[in-house]
This record gives structure tokens, sequence and C-alpha cells, in this order.
């Protein structure tokens, strides 16, 4: 059966630049991602992506902006399992609201395109940030 997760891509404005948020994971290969997670039964994948960024990140929904047809979704295996996670845009409006992480992450960064496009190393990812901030750059 397919796994299905969802989260957001989240990017805060610094002066002129953008800066997306990855986080590290502290279980397997530590690999960088977005906030995101499983999909509950009987949750849709926005509720999902807004209560999975909350565990993982601490930020609200109030925190946040999030484009609402920006959605992309990523499909790879996992141990030989389909997964397909959505992701959407969203801007961190809260310039009060700090990070802070669950016990399923140790360290998160915020990253221009360049830095963040190299720390998540897939390729399907890179690609979503490279589309969101093509939306952020027109
Ligand atoms: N190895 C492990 N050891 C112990 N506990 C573990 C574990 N993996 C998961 N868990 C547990 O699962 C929970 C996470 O559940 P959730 O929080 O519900 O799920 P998730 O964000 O989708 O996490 P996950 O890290 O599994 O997903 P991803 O697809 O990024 O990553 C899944 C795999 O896919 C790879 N991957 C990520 N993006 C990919 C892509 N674009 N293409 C191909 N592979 C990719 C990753 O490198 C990773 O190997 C954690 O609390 C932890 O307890």
């Amino acid at each position: 059966m397919t796994k299905v997760a969802a989260g957001f891509v989240i990017f805060r404005r610094i002066s002129n630049n953008i800066e997306y948020l990855l986080l590290q994971t502290s279980y397997g290969i530590h690999h960088w991602t977005p906030p995101k997670g499983h999909v509950d039964p009987g949750e849709s994948d926005l509720e999902t992506a807004y209560r999975e960024t909350l565990e993982e990140s601490g930020l609200k929904q109030s925190d946040l902006k999030v484009y609402d047809q920006s959605k992309k979704t990523l499909n790879y295996n996992v141990n030989g399992k389909p997964k397909v996670v959505h992701y959407w845009l969203a801007e961190l409006i809260n310039n009060e609201a700090t990070v802070k992480l669950s016990h399923e992450h140790q360290a998160f960064k915020w990253l221009g395109l360049e830095e963040a496009c190299e720390i998540v190393g897939y390729k399907d990812m890179q690609g979503v940030l490279v589309d969101f901030n093509k939306i952020l750059r027109k």
C-alpha cells in the first residue's frame, strides 16, 4: 500500500533574500527534509501538513501564509514500497516565531536555494525547491 505524507516548504524573507527551512532527522541517514509526515486516517493532506509542521518545527498555522495553488507531489520508494509526498509552499509571516524541534529531528537550517538543493540531495526534492523559488521570483 502507498504511504502518503504531506508537509510545507517554508520560507522566510531576510532583507532581499529568501531562505528555506530544512530539518535533519535524528534517525536513519540523518537526511534533511522540510517538515512533513504521514497522513492519518480521516485527515486531509493540508491538515496533515499543518499538524506535522507544528509537531516538527513548532510553527503554527497562524505563523504561516500558505500558497494554496502551489501543491507539488513527489513519488519515490522507501524500503521497496511506494511513497507519495505532497508539499505546499508557505511563508513564515510571524517574525517572532522560533523553530522548536521534536525528538524526530536533531538540527534545522534556513538556507538559500543553492544550499537548500545541495543539502536535500534528492533530484525531485531539488525540483520542488526550484519550482517554488520561481513562484517567488515572479
Ligand atoms: N531509518 C529509520 N530509523 C528509525 N526510525 C525511523 C527511520 N525512518 C523513519 N523512522 C521513524 O518514522 C518516523 C517518521 O514518520 P513521519 O514523520 O510520519 O514521516 P516522514 O516525515 O514522512 O518521515 P521519514 O523520515 O520516514 O520520511 P522520508 O520520506 O523523508 O524518508 C524516508 C526514507 O526515504 C528517503 N528519501 C527522502 N526523500 C526522498 C526522495 N525524494 N527520493 C528518494 N528517497 C527519499 C530518506 O533518505 C529515507 O531513507 C520517525 O519518528 C521515526 O521514528
